[in-house]
């Protein structure tokens, strides 16, 4: 075979590579978004937890069964801190009951000596991450990411327990680890990553269809929040059903139109479509005890 026909081969070859390179990315995705696979310990699915570095504010007995049932157990830097608190103020009988974290992993300047040092004595693994271009989150899920390869499993959900309040920097520095999750491929790509912040969740919607699953209680309980944020980038179209507030190939962008205290319309599932990334957050009001007063529909 002389050097054009290689040449015209390889370019064949190359072309036929770009085509399905091209059908493959027109396929819109679409995700399917089932949060009481973790938030009611649903059996069979795998799920890991982090604690990060704020007070935990969600019921006892969602973090005691959310905890004692995860695949994987991190906290991280301060986190260990706050999660020893929380065991401490259980009840001494459920004390005993609380599984210890699988890891401790941070660059350690905000967990005490003595907490390291107990954990480390009782048998939990401590990995210095001391790297400062990059939070103690986004090191936490690598090193996540590390533990599922060297076990060979794969998370279906990864929750972090925080909070969205106090350091503006931590609270959008938590939402920039969302994105990283995703560009720089820090977990599986069918991995679910949310933030857990008091009585919400938060996470990444890719460009695509989006198919969420709302819990009874959120379309129940009257003014539910929920909402949509074009925090990365502008969204040129959204549409929405489900919604009280619904969108019709409508653009999100700050400046003009972000979506906040939109609520259900009581719909068991809410659908979007979005043509760049959003933030969607949502309330889920057992999760603490602070809106117990609030009205059924
Ligand atoms: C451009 C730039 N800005 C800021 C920093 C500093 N920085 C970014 S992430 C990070 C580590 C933060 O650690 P974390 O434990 O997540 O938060 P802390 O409570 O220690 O502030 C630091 C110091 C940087 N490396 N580069
Ligand atoms: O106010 C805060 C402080 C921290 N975080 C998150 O926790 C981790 C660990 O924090 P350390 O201060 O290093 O213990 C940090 O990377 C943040 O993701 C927070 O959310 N709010």
């Amino acid at each position: 075979m002389d050097t054009n026909n290689v040449i015209n081969k390889v370019q064949k070859l190359l072309n036929v590579f770009y085509v399905q390179q091209k059908a493959a990315s027109s396929v819109t995705k679409c995700w399917k978004w089932n949060i009481n696979e973790f938030t009611n310990n649903q059996v069979n699915h795998r799920y890991a937890v982090l604690i990060l570095n704020r007070t935990i504010s969600q019921k006892q007995e969602f973090i005691k069964k959310i905890w004692n049932n995860a695949t994987l157990r991190i906290a991280v830097d301060g986190g260990m801190v706050h999660w020893e608190k929380f065991v401490n103020n259980l009840p001494v009988i459920d004390q005993t009951t609380m599984k210890l974290p699988d890891l401790i992993t941070g660059d350690f300047d905000s967990i005490t000596e003595d907490v390291l040092e107990k954990y480390k004595t009782k048998g939990c693994k401590a990995i210095h991450t001391p790297d400062q271009d990059h939070t103690d989150f986004t090191k936490a899920l690598k090193e996540l990411n590390n533990y599922c390869i060297d076990n060979e499993i794969q998370m279906d959900h990864v929750i972090a327990i925080a909070q969205s309040s106090g350091r503006i920097d931590q609270i959008l520095g938590n939402i920039q680890t969302l994105y990283l999750v995703r560009e720089e491929r820090l977990l599986h790509p069918e991995t679910k990553m949310y933030i857990m912040s008091d009585d919400s969740l938060t996470w990444l919607l890719s460009p695509g269809d989006h198919i969420i699953d709302i819990p009874e209680e959120s379309r129940r309980v009257k003014g539910c929040w929920c909402a949509l944020i074009p925090v990365g980038e502008v969204c040129e179209r959204v549409t929405t059903n489900g919604l009280k507030w619904n969108l019709d190939n409508q653009q999100l962008k700050f400046g003009r139109l972000v979506s906040t205290s939109n609520t259900f319309d009581g719909s068991e599932q809410v659908k979007i479509k979005c043509s760049h990334t959003l933030v969607w957050a949502m309330e889920i009001p057992s999760l603490t005890n602070v809106h117990s007063d609030k009205e059924n529909c």
